[in-house]
C-alpha cells in the first residue's frame, strides 16, 4: 500500500479566497460588530433619555469626528449584515446556490452595501 503524499495547505492567509467566502466571513464579522455596537448605542440612548445632563453629555460625545467615523463604520457594518443576511435568506430558499450565481450575488451585496455606506456617510456628517 502506497502512502499518498498530497500537498496540504491549511494556512488561510495563503489561500486565495473566492468572493463568496469573503462575503461570508464579512457577514460574520459585521454581525459581531453590530452586536457590540448595539449594546453601546442602547446605553447612549438610555443615558440621553435619563436626564437633561445625560442628553447633553451624549450630544457632546456624538459631536466628535472620530465618534462620527466609528458610527459610520457601525452603520456600514449593519448595512452589510442586513444585505448579506437577505442574501443568506434568499440562498436558504434555494436560489443563487451555484458557484457562479453565488459569486454574482456576493458582488451585488458588496455594491448595495457601498451605496448604503455612502448614504450613511451623508446621514452622519
Ligand atoms: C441587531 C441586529 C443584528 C445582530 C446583532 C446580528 C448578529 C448576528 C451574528 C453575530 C450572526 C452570526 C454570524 C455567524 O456566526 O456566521 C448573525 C447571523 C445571521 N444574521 Fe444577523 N444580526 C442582526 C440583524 C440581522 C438582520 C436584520 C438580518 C436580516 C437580514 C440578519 C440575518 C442573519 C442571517 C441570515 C444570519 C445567518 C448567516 C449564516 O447562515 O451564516 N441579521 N447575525
Amino acid at each position: 500500500m502506497t502512502k499518498k503524499q498530497r500537498p496540504v495547505n491549511l494556512d488561510l492567509r495563503t489561500i486565495r479566497q473566492p468572493v463568496a467566502a469573503i462575503s461570508s466571513i464579512l457577514h460574520r464579522i459585521s454581525g459581531v460588530i453590530t452586536l457590540f455596537a448595539l449594546a453601546i448605542l442602547l446605553w447612549l440612548l438610555s443615558e440621553s433619555l435619563a436626564s437633561e445632563q445625560g442628553f447633553n453629555a451624549v450630544v457632546d460625545i456624538m459631536d466628535g469626528f472620530f465618534v462620527g467615523l466609528i458610527l459610520w463604520g457601525v452603520l456600514t457594518a449593519l448595512a452589510y449584515h442586513i444585505v448579506g443576511g437577505i442574501r443568506h435568506l434568499i440562498m436558504d430558499l434555494g436560489y443563487c446556490e451555484e458557484i457562479e450565481s453565488g459569486a454574482k450575488s456576493a458582488k451585488i451585496a458588496f455594491g448595495v452595501t457601498i451605496v448604503l455606506s455612502l448614504l450613511a456617510g451623508v446621514l452622519v456628517w
